[in-house]
């Protein structure tokens, strides 16, 4: 980071302050304030006792005699060191609060853009590093933006006790001496930060090192791989494993730090040693007896306070540092996504045009490119295709052919390399995402399984509208799903996770009849598209055959691309197309496919004896 960048990041981190409010800010100042001055104070304070009571005769003298004598300066001095003592605690208390205010902005900065990035950008390494590092803050409690803001008044504190030290200085030495001390206050104070710094971007570096790291030690804590651990007996392996990825991150860690920091702590060291001697003997030269008891004590205590700035400072130092490169961090994940991922097509400028809602939309893939990444091969080579409105269409293949990769264009998770994808004749590219994606209601093929309520796992199908009871019970239905609902044992508000309480597990054809309702019940709320990757795969021979009879009356009035490896599933749809080598083969309807003998009809051949056999009838076709 350069000097300009260093100070703009530090500006930034200040422009943070203000979303703490008012509430949190202005105490932070106050307290700020009376942190720098009140050691000063104690040890003028002090000087004075001191100079009081060494005026008259010293010796037995009482404690009484010491209240007559120095009092008021001892009030005040002990009041400046309770002061101290008690401001600690309520600076850390307001730093929290301040933090979590600020972080509620970042968070929520964070997913916008997280949720705003293509999914390319998601998938990315560096993207997937910074958000480990950014998740890695919030979650495990290391320091976030918020926490690095709420650390500034906490610095500013720090400085404003050089300063006023640095005034008694001058006062009570010289001005020369003073000078000398903040000149050397401030170059132990650059060479700490400095190689902290410096050490900071060097660990910033290893953060495909942590994540990998991290990612081994959850495996072996979270439940989610808990199952084939325990089967595999993998144990032995994952902590060799984990020994290995420790070793690969703290020992270039270690080195770094070694050769980062080893080497300025010995200069800066011999730096404030030079100074701290050289402001002794100053102090020795210049001191005249007459000057009193009072300039010796002062003195000393506030040669003390610029040596200070040789160490880190607990309570805002890492915070700071740390906290700062995660706003950057931020800030650079924000910059990646605002960049295009793909070329448009020209004259294909996004316009954010509204899709008309609740209308029935034709789909129209022309000449469409694709492929992942930069240097990815291309998935998509020219693709035409097309799902009429309100008509259903079939997408077959082999696996790895690219008919997940058809559904995440489609729905507008990735743009293409080259050609077009229309709505009603509208580019998809200028259409407003969100409105688009609420027109759109997919099942992928592993959807994700919330640990959530079963009614939360339904409503997020139509999160956008308001929560439909009756169009929940219908969706169930619809996805025959109604018996797993009625044998849960808190209904709508199990939660589906056997986690929790008031939660049970679900098998995986049950999960699969639950997203199926989560699809219904957006098409309930308004979408006209249905997307269905693998609807049925983790179905049993009767739910997948009920499918498949009730195929027509689900997709009824919706234009719906159904992608499935099982024909049963396929074959009622209005169209079947065959994609391979990235375009479609063939296409028409299950009977014409089989008439024509070519692929589908090859491997709709291999699956019959299979299924025929399962439903215990001689179908042909
Ligand atoms: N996120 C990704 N990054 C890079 N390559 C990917 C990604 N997702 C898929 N691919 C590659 O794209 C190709 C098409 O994948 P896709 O998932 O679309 O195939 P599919 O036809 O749906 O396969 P299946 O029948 O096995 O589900 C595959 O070669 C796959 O390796």
């Amino acid at each position: 980071m350069g000097k300009r960048d260093r100070v703009l990041a530090w500006l930034r981190l200040a422009r943070l302050i203000p979303l703490a409010g008012p509430t949190a800010y202005l105490p932070m100042g106050v307290l700020a304030l009376a942190y720098g001055v009140l050691p000063s104070v104690f040890t003028v304070a002090m000087g004075l006792v001191v100079r009081t009571l060494t005026a008259g005769p010293v010796a037995r003298i009482s404690p009484a005699e010491i209240l007559s004598r120095a009092g008021t300066d001892l009030k005040i001095g002990f009041a400046a060191l309770v002061l101290q003592q008690a401001l600690t605690p309520l600076q850390e208390a307001v730093a929290v609060l301040a933090a979590r205010r600020i972080d509620r902005h970042t968070l929520a900065d964070v997913l916008r853009t997280a949720l705003r990035s293509p999914l390319e950008h998601v998938e990315d390494e560096r993207a997937v590093d910074a958000v480990a590092e950014v998740s890695d803050a919030f979650v495990r409690n290391a320091p976030t933006p918020g926490v690095a803001a709420a650390a500034l008044p906490q610095l500013a504190g720090r400085y404003l006790q050089l300063v006023s030290a640095v005034v008694l200085v001058a006062v009570t030495i010289s001005v020369g001496v003073a000078v000398l001390l903040l000149i050397g206050a401030v170059i132990l104070r650059y060479g700490q930060r400095g190689s902290l710094d410096k050490f900071a971007a060097e660990r910033a570096k290893l953060a495909g090192a942590r994540r990998r790291m991290n990612y081994i030690e959850m495996l072996g804590i979270e439940p989610r791989a808990a199952k084939e651990i325990r089967v595999l007996n993998l144990l032995p392996w994952l902590r060799q494993r984990y020994d290995r990825e420790v070793e690969g991150y703290l020992v270039p860690l270690w080195r770094r730090r070694r050769a980062v920091l080893f080497r300025p702590f010995l200069v800066y060291t011999g730096i404030g040693f030079l100074i701290a001697v050289t402001a002794f003997v100053l102090l020795g030269q210049g001191f005249e007896p007459a000057q009193g008891v009072v300039f010796l004590a002062v003195a000393i205590q506030a040669i003390l306070v610029p040596l200070r700035f040789g160490t880190y400072f607990p309570e805002c130092d890492m915070q700071t540092q740390y906290g700062m490169q995660c706003q950057s961090t931020i800030a650079e994940f924000r910059a990646s996504v605002g960049r295009p991922v793909a070329r448009p097509e020209p004259g294909a400028r996004p316009t954010a045009a509204a899709v008309e809602p609740g209308a029935l939309h034709a789909i129209r893939f022309r000449e469409v490119r694709f492929g992942y990444g930069r240097r990815g091969a291309e998935v998509l080579r020219g693709l035409d295709f097309e799902l009429p409105a309100g008509r259903s269409t079939a997408l077959v293949g082999v696996n790895g052919a690219g008919k997940t990769t058809v559904v995440k264009l489609l729905s507008g998770l990735y743009a293409p390399t080259g050609g077009r994808i229309t709505v009603d004749g509208r580019d998809l590219a200028g259409l407003d995402p969100a409105g688009w994606r609420r027109e759109v209601a997919v099942i992928f093929q592993n959807s994700v399984r919330f640990d959530l309520t079963l009614r939360e796992n339904l409503l997020l199908g139509a999160a956008h509208r308001p929560v439909d009871l009756d169009a929940m019970h219908a969706a169930l239905a619809r996805a025959s799903a109604t018996d797993i609902a009625d044998r849960l044992p808190h209904g709508l508000d199990t939660v589906l996770s056997p986690e929790y309480t008031r939660g049970t597990g679900l098998s995986g054809g049950q999960w699969q009849r639950i997203a199926l309702a989560r699809a219904f019940y957006a098409v309930g709320q308004g979408a006209t598209v249905l997307v269905l990757d693998e609807p049925t795969a983790q179905l049993d021979v009767r739910a997948e055959v009920d499918f498949y009879e009730r195929f027509l009356e689900l997709t009824e009035g919706l234009t719906t691309l159904v992608i499935s490896h099982r024909f049963s599933t396929v074959r009622r749809a209005d169209r079947i197309a065959v994609l391979s080598e990235g375009r479609i083969g063939e296409s028409g309807s299950h009977d014409e496919l089989l008439d024509a003998d070519g692929t589908y009809a090859s491997m709709f051949r291999v699956q019959r004896e299979r299924f025929t056999a399962a439903l215990g009838r001689g179908d042909d076709r």
